[in-house]
């Protein structure tokens, strides 16, 4: 591709040979000279001439053989981008647009160029003629002439010379960048080329897995028919057939019965689920309205707070402005009733000082007279007139001050009388508010309660089914999730229902049902006591199994293994088991063994063996029951917690070093905690066989755990999925997969659990029977619990 635009240099060689016979006949150093000393011949001129005209013709002709390749470069590329889209296209218009430009600069420098030639020609006719003249002219014009074809000639070089370099620059730069552009077109076909290859190979290689997987999913079902027959055709004898074939008989109806009736009882049961779950939709309905109608009340509350606050505050400033009114009033009352009291004291004085006065002068006259005249009546008259005057204006100042104080005494109760008006408001308003709570409050409990009742309706529709119960574990923001965006917590909880968790997504809240959800700030504590009745079901006789499920870092081993100092639900359900053993000691006999193993690139290891690198197979028991076991896996009793924190180190320490040599990552390995029990009540014989298994990820492609597994998640069994969830966005993706990967387990039947018992006899031989929920009722003992003892003794030497 590169060569396309690599352009055909002029023909030196030619050049040069031409040079080298012209310089022959007139050499370079004279000529050089020649034309220092400005003394070129026509004939020299000549040479030049024919000489660039011979530079010229190549490169001409190396434009016009460019011009004629272009149509093929165009086309070449035209089939290189075929199929690069819409831009390519457009690349390649560019490219044939700057191209016609160019074969139009080609065109227009070849015409200069044929016109130098012209120019040339003529240069070289008009040499001709002047040297066909030299004989007639003078020295002296010859000379000038000379001088003058010498300059121009000298010009038209250099022109010459300027037009290549351009056209060489040119050129050279539109090839470059045409290069460029080729390159990268190249890169592109390449890496898509790359890119299809490698989609190609991973869709081989899950072809492949693919294919791989059905394999073994009809291997085993070929083996489970193989192992079904085997076990019809060798271990039953013609008496055992008949035995089964009459007890089928005698079993069928009843059996049919009692399936009916727990048809009938799990309808029943669906119906009555249905209606509370009715109940529960009109009990929100009705919340909601009740809530609304609160949110409504509490408006109106904060309106009515409003309105009274502004009338308090009116009432307040009038109060004010009144009191001021009133001690004005009051100030200037007192005022005018001193003024008139002065008035009253200095009329008072006056009259007192004018009676006085008059009274001595009168006292004079009378003493004057007194001899003459008989006493004088009329200064007693005027004395009365003053004293009845003063009498009159003692009620009216008595009135005056009985307002005053009444007055004083409205002001001073006044707050009081407004406080207690408000506060009766206030009581009042509270009254209602408290009613309106307490109907909430009523409301909210009814519908707790509905939703127990829902939860409990549920719970033993899972019981009768024998549905997988699936827990979440949401695990803390950790420092190892970072900071930024991607480290936002995404989880919200339910206040009223504990088995909801809401995930947002793009902005989206989904939300998830569960049977339980358990926040970042669940103790491990609180987890056990979860977990807890279904592992003591196993001193019962069911097979439990609990699963952590979860992507890497979800809290797996925190959840199951747990620190030193805060153990999780491994260790503290050997140490439940125990105590219960101790507990039931009086009446029943308790032998509890436990197995570690790991799953590792298909490889079942055991921990608490002496040799932890070999590998173990999972065999079909010889009992031909189709159950299976794992031969030499190490089973070490459990007698106390000693010996469990022992079990337990040696396992983890086991697992740590295997990692260690064999630098792999925890992620990618399965750890199995298998706990069997073995218990007889001691007054009746009956004993019971259980097991327990743990692990830290279920992988549904690998196979050798999907044995293991469906031993423990047989159809006898009780199990207990625990999903861990990383709370941060940066994990959505996994968290989603792993919440819906729950909700589809969650409708996962088992069916009905059973329990394992055997009555010992006397003889030594052992018979079973079934205490079901359902057998215990109307079930009989089946076919299945009639099998001998050893063949449930599934994991474990047999
Ligand atoms: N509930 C929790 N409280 C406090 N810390 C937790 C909790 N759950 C997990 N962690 C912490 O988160 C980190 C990752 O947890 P853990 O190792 O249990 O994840 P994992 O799912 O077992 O990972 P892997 O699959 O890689 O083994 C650990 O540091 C652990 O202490």
């Amino acid at each position: 591709m590169q060569h396309l635009r690599v352009t055909q240099r002029p023909p030196m060689a030619k050049v040069q040979a031409w040079r080298a016979h012209h310089e022959e006949k007139s050499p370079p150093g004279k000529r050089q000279a020649e034309l220092s000393n400005q003394q070129e011949t026509p004939r020299d001129i000549q040479v030049q001439m024919q000489l660039t005209r011979l530079q010229i013709e190549p490169i001409i002709q190396d434009e016009r053989q460019t011009k004629c390749d272009e149509p093929a470069e165009i086309r070449q590329l035209e089939g290189d981008s075929h199929g690069n889209g819409k831009e390519r296209c457009v690349e390649e218009d560019m490219l044939h647009i700057k191209l016609c430009n160019m074969q139009d600069m080609l065109i227009k420098k070849q015409k200069e160029n044929e016109d130098m030639c012209k120019k040339l020609l003529e240069m070289k006719h008009q040499v001709e003629e002047i040297s066909s003249l030299r004989p007639q002219m003078g020295d002296t014009d010859l000379e000038k002439h000379r001088d003058l074809l010498v300059s121009e000639n000298r010009r038209l070089r250099q022109e010459l010379q300027h037009l290549r370099s351009e056209l060489d620059n040119e050129s050279s730069q539109e090839l470059e960048a045409m290069r460029q552009r080729l390159l990268h077109l190249e890169h592109e076909e390449a890496e898509r080329k790359a890119l299809i290859s490698t989609l190609q190979h991973e869709v081989q290689q899950k072809a492949e897995r693919l294919a791989e997987a059905e394999l073994r999913v009809r291997d085993s079902i070929r083996m489970k028919r193989a192992a079904c027959m085997m076990r019809r055709y060798e271990t039953c004898s013609v008496y055992d057939v008949q035995y089964v074939l009459k007890t089928i008989e005698v079993e069928s109806g009843a059996m049919k019965a009692a399936l009916g009736q727990a048809e009938d009882r799990s309808l029943h049961l669906q119906k009555q689920l249905d209606r509370q779950n009715q109940v529960v939709q009109d009990v929100k309905k009705q919340l909601q309205h009740e809530q609304q109608e609160t949110s409504k009340l509490h408006a109106q509350v904060a309106l009515y707070a409003t309105e009274l606050e502004r009338a308090q505050e009116q009432m307040v400033e009038e109060f004010r402005s009144l009191q001021e009114e009133k001690e004005l009033a009051v100030s200037e009352a007192f005022e005018r009733a001193q003024e008139e009291m002065r008035a009253v004291h200095q009329s008072l004085d006056d009259f007192s000082s004018d009676f006085c006065a008059e009274a001595m002068n009168f006292l004079e006259t009378c003493k004057a007279l007194m001899f003459f005249v008989a006493p004088n009546l009329s200064g007693q008259c005027f004395l009365l007139g003053v004293r009845r005057n003063l009498l009159m204006l003692q009620p009216a100042l008595r009135t005056l001050t009985h307002d005053y104080n009444v007055l004083k005494r409205q002001v001073r109760d006044f707050p009081g009388l407004v406080y207690k008006v408000m506060r009766e408001a206030q009581d009042e308003f509270s009254r209602g508010v408290k009613s309106v709570e307490d109907t909430n409050a009523e409301l909210l409990s009814k519908y707790r309660q509905e939703l127990y009742l829902r939860k409990e309706c549920h719970n033993q529709l899972v019981r009768l089914r024998g549905n997988i119960r699936v827990l979440v574990r949401v695990r803390p923001i950790t420092s190892d999730d970072g900071t930024g965006p991607g480290a936002q917590n995404i989880l919200t909880f339910d206040q009223d229902d504990d088995g909801i968790l809401h995930i947002t997504n793009k902005g989206k809240r989904q939300s998830f049902e569960l049977d339980k959800v358990f926040p970042p700030s669940t103790t491990q504590e609180e987890v056990f006591d979860e977990v807890s009745p279904l592992i003591t079901s196993c001193l019962d006789g069911y097979n439990v199994c609990i699963l952590a499920y979860g992507q890497t870092g979800s809290g797996k081993t925190y959840s199951m293994e747990g620190t030193a100092s805060n153990p999780g639900i491994n260790q503290r359900a050997l140490r439940l088991l125990l105590s219960e053993v101790s507990k039931r000691s009086r009446s029943w006999e308790y032998h509890l063994s436990v197995s570690m193993a790991e799953i590792y690139n298909e490889t079942l290891r055991d921990l608490l063996g002496s040799d932890c690198h070999s590998s173990l197979d999972i065999k079909m028991a010889p009992g031909g029951a189709g159950e299976l076991y794992v031969p030499g896996l190490t089973q070490r009793s459990v007698r106390n917690m000693l010996d469990i924190n022992k079990i337990l180190d040696l396992g983890r320490k086991q697992r740590a070093t295997e990692h260690t040599n064999l630098n792999t990552h925890s992620s990618r390995s399965h750890a199995l905690l298998i706990l069997s029990v073995k218990g007889r009540e001691t007054s009746t014989g009956v004993g019971t066989t259980a097991l327990r298994s743990q692990q830290a990820y279920i992988p549904y492609r690998n196979s050798k755990l999907t044995y293991l597994l469906q031993e423990a998640l047989s159809r006898d069994g009780k199990a207990l999925l625990l999903l861990q969830v990383a709370p941060v966005e940066q994990n959505m993706n996994e968290s989603l997969c792993s919440l819906r990967f729950g909700d589809r387990i969650r409708s996962v039947e088992l069916g009905v659990p059973t329990r394992k018992t055997e009555q010992l006899r006397a003889t030594g031989t052992e018979s079973s029977e079934s205490d079901s929920p359902s057998s215990r009722g109307a079930r009989p003992s089946s076919v299945r619990k009639k099998l001998p003892v050893s063949v449930r003794q599934r994991i474990g030497p047999p």
